[in-house]
């Protein structure tokens, strides 16, 4: 076995039965949506797949630490929202039992969930074995049935090794470009839902998600550009998560013509990675907001060994070594190697001109 192999087999199937909650939440049950303190949503679907995610990982490393976007403080407080997400997580499994059996099977009970959901509050840092997860990325995404990602890496030492995206609703096949129509409403599930994988060093692959173990998966890699003017970039549905004026002047200026594609999650990242999309910029709206580690780790890695550089909009590498965010980055430029100084040069010149 290579190095990483029994991590990134655990964090694939940990996502891909993470998804099959999220979708049940989809397609069947009200979304128990509740807003945080920063007014943004978390649903069911986020919390139950965070359970299900960390009890697969303390079963096969117990001792990692894991930062997690969600915790269980409002459901210690609501036993109802706790029933409802209790009633998915304890009878969510993958249907082949011995991928299931991987993972460690089923949460034993409401406590239990609780204090899973709460081993997601680990400070993060320079040292040792970290995992980021979002399980829902784009929650905003998932609730109007548009893009939406479940996001799971391995931060060693401060580096990311291993990157997994599960994408429900991106299209199996990946020969077309993508345009506006994918970060719209995705009415059912026909032909949907990809596995995004990388391991440091060993490339980034993709494959179609299952219920149950593994299937064959193939390399992906970046789109070969020579000409920018013909690129097609992607940035955030949100104009409060990503400076759309900034991002449409430097398209401009780059002398891109297509309209941009606008998709919710890190579903982002992984369009590019495939080819299917170029570059990815998201630009900073505010002074003081800092980029979450668990927004970007999978997709830096994945798109990096896919033949792409991620940076930040200063051209600095990102730095998941600093806690649960990117404190020393400000913005995410990501685009293909052969074209990314080009970028850059275009990106600063916009930043500066403000
Ligand atoms: N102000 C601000 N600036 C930048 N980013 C922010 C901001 N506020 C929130 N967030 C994070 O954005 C995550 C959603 O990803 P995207 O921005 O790619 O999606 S979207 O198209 O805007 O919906 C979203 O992730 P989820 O909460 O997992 O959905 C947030 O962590
Ligand atoms: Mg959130
Ligand atoms: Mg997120
Ligand atoms: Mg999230």
């Amino acid at each position: 076995m290579s190095t990483y192999s029994h991590e990134l087999q655990v964090a694939q199937l940990a996502v891909q039965r993470a998804i099959i909650l999220t979708k049940r939440v989809f397609h069947e049950k009200a979304k128990g949506t509740v807003s945080k303190s920063d007014a943004s949503p978390v649903t069911i679907g986020d919390f139950g797949a965070q359970a299900l995610i960390i009890a697969a990982l303390k079963h096969n490393f117990p001792q990692d630490e894991i930062v997690g976007e969600e915790d269980a403080d409002d459901l210690r407080s609501n036993a109802a929202l706790r029933d409802q997400i209790w009633d998915l997580v304890k009878d969510t499994s993958l249907a082949d039992s011995k991928a299931e059996q991987t993972l460690g099977g089923p949460i034993k009970s409401v406590e239990a969930m609780l204090d899973t959901i709460d081993l997601g509050n680990s400070s993060g840092g320079a040292k040792g074995r970290i995992w980021a997860l979002d399980p829902i990325d784009g929650t905003k995404g998932f609730l109007r049935g548009g893009q939406y990602a479940v996001c799971l890496a391995l931060i060693v030492d401060g580096e990311v090794t291993v990157g997994v995206l599960g994408c429900p609703n991106l299209p199996v096949s990946d020969t077309a470009k993508i345009d506006a129509s994918i970060g719209a409403d995705q009415n059912d599930d026909e032909g949907k839902g990809v596995l995004f994988s990388a391991v440091l060093g060993c490339g980034a692959t993709s494959r179609p998600l299952s219920t149950g173990g593994l299937t064959p998966s193939q390399p992906i890699s970046m789109a070969p550009i020579s000409d920018i003017t013909q690129a097609t970039f992607c940035e955030s549905v949100e104009a409060g998560h990503s400076a759309h004026d900034d991002q449409a002047a430097i398209a401009q200026k780059l002398g891109i013509t297509k309209q941009s594609v606008r998709m919710d999650s890190q579903a982002k990242y992984a369009s590019i990675a495939r080819g299917a999309g170029d570059l990815y910029l998201r630009l900073p709206v505010s002074e003081t907001y800092q980029e979450k580690i668990w927004d970007h780790a999978a997709g830096v890695v994945i798109v990096g060994e896919a033949g792409g550089v991620v940076t930040d909009a200063w051209g600095k590498k990102l730095d998941f070594s600093l806690g649960r965010t990117l404190s020393s980055n400000k913005g995410v430029v990501a685009a293909p190697k052969s074209i990314y100084p080009q970028i850059a040069k275009v990106v600063v010149e916009v930043l500066s001109s403000k």
